[in-house]
């Protein structure tokens, strides 16, 4: 039984008369990256800030190991590290300075532990670097490090790939996915670009309006089952004749001298046989998946992918 790092029950926040997040409930277990996505102003900053105690829970509860963040904030709060805004670093001072700085204030950490979360960030070699050299993405993983120095089972990170460029991205990915797979932290990463981190998530929960929309594993969408989008470009043949050809029992579309076939990737290699074998000319083949991306925009209707 996997161990749930975080529970929401029927979390709601109002601000005035506005409500802002409506009875959010899910979980998230240690060891798994969950991405929360949605559209600018869905609620994700709002519902970050309620986890980790920057703003109170109107209604419903947040327990941290099964600790209430409400009536035991001490005990729960402590199993938390997170990056809610951009890392607070000293510009001047180096990686390895800013870490050491930044652990004065914690009790119980030592430099053993400074050594161990530079090392799940894979820092060691800019570590004598001052901080105001680093690239954005340095930044973020020594500002990770810093969150997770005191071992705590839950990282939250509130848009950590903004601004990132796409190698950036693939770093932090890799170094989330480390800390979740060696240390059994549970990682909370919020986003409102899905192609940016649905990589690095075992799961997603989208977000909308304050209210939760869906969560989706990820896992199961990659999965080799998965059914493809295989578009064919072939010389003008009517449907209904192209899946007589191709004897599978699939969905298909077609656009003037296009077909999209709705098939699972192990029948590729017959449909495809068998066009050719019927002396069907084809130009072009070309596989798009099934992907994540067209699930959100069901969901939300709306393109907020970027
Ligand atoms: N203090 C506040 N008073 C009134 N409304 C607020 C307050 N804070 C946030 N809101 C509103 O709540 C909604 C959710 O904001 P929130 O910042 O949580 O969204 P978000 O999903 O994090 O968006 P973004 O990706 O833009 O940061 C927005 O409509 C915002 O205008």
């Amino acid at each position: 039984m996997p161990e749930i790092a975080m529970q929401l029950t029927n979390v709601s926040k109002r601000i005035g008369k506005k409500e802002i997040i409506k009875d959010l409930s899910f979980s998230i277990n240690r060891g798994e990256v969950f991405g929360f996505i949605g559209p600018n102003g869905a609620g994700k900053t709002t519902t970050i800030r309620m986890m980790v105690g920057l703003m109170k829970i109107t209604e419903g509860d947040i327990h941290i190991l099964g600790k209430s963040i409400k009536s035991d904030f001490k005990q729960a709060i402590r199993e938390v590290g997170a990056i809610v805004e951009n890392p607070e670093l000293y510009p001047f001072l180096t990686g390895a300075q800013n870490l050491k700085q930044y652990a004065r204030m914690i009790p119980g950490v030592t430099q053993k532990d400074i050594d161990e979360a530079v090392r799940l960030v894979g820092m060691e070699k800019a570590l004598n670097e001052k901080v105001g050299r680093y690239s954005l993405g340095m930044r973020q993983r020594i500002g990770i490090a810093q969150a997770i120095l005191h071992k705590p089972s839950i990282l939250i990170l509130d848009e950590p790939t903004n601004g990132l460029d796409p190698a950036g991205i693939r770093e932090i990915r890799q170094y989330i996915r480390k800390l979740a797979a060696e240390k059994n932290v549970a990682v909370i990463i919020s986003s409102h670009l899905l192609s940016e981190i649905e990589l690095m998530c075992d799961r997603i929960g989208i977000i909308k309006n304050g209210e939760l929309v869906a969560t989706q594993d990820v896992r199961e969408n990659t999965s080799s089952t998965t059914q493809t989008l295989l578009q064919v470009e072939m010389e003008a043949t009517p449907l209904d004749k192209a899946l007589e050809i191709i004897n599978e029992k699939t969905t298909a579309a077609q656009t003037n001298n296009k077909i999209t076939f709705e098939i699972e990737k192990e029948h590729i290699p017959a449909l495809i046989s068998n066009l050719v074998e019927q002396n069907i000319l084809i130009y072009e083949v070309s596989v798009t998946k099934s992907t994540l991306e067209d699930k959100f925009f069901d969901l939300i209707g709306e393109n907020v992918i970027g």
